[in-house]
């Protein structure tokens, strides 16, 4: 979906984030909200070779994977006004263009007692993407994370931001996934220390 079209006609518009998006949106919103997605799991199955890797060794960051059984907790944004072509405009360039992920609409369920689910734009790398890395155990994960950077910072600042978020944010859900990465992450970089 091209960013026009999703705003056709919205005075206001959900973005709902589970990677990097939940600890540094980068731009203006109305408010958020600490919630859930259903249908979809977080994997460290993308590349990514601008942010937090680059053409030789690209790093490790989340999209969704449809499964029917699974959640995945974020946080959604509401823009609105001009918020809404500003929020796209940039989010276009750091999702799309240099991430390769592409845009779909969801069922958000923010956090709570009975609350009603909004629609919310979600950005997702899919299979077919070229930079999509697939599948591996949390130890290869975490030692190609442990050792990536690129021009926004380590990959291990970008684990470590996400596995706090959950720790802070969404204290019942056990992602055994991101916690598993974060410890061989940690065990990897303590062997480089000691090496040293
Ligand atoms: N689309 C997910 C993942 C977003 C994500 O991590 N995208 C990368 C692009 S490859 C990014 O924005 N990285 C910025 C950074 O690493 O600081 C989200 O909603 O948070």
């Amino acid at each position: 979906m091209k960013p026009q079209d999703i705003i056709a006609g919205k005075s206001s518009l959900w973005i709902f984030g589970y990677g990097s998006l939940v600890w540094k949106p980068d731009f203006k919103y109305k408010r958020s909200e600490v919630g859930y997605i259903e249908g979809y799991k977080r994997r460290f199955w993308h590349g990514d070779n601008f942010h937090r890797g680059n053409d030789e060794s690209p790093g490790r960051v989340v999209t969704l994977i449809e499964d029917d059984d699974a959640t995945t907790w974020g946080v959604a944004f509401e823009v609105s006004g001009s918020q809404l072509k500003e929020s796209l405009k940039y989010l276009n360039v750091r999702e799309t263009v240099r991430g390769g992920y592409i845009t779909k609409m969801v069922d958000f369920f923010p956090h709570g007692e009975d609350r009603s689910p909004v629609q919310a734009l979600v950005y997702i790398a899919t299979a077919d993407n070229p930079l999509f890395l697939g599948p591996a155990s949390p130890e290869e994960i975490g030692a190609q994370i442990a050792v990536c950077r690129g021009k926004t910072g380590h990959n291990l600042e970008y684990l470590l931001r996400l596995a706090e978020f959950m720790r802070s944010s969404c204290p019942h859900v056990e992602d055994h996934h991101l916690f598993a990465i974060e410890t061989a992450a940690l065990t990897v970089v303590s062997y480089l220390l000691a090496a040293q």
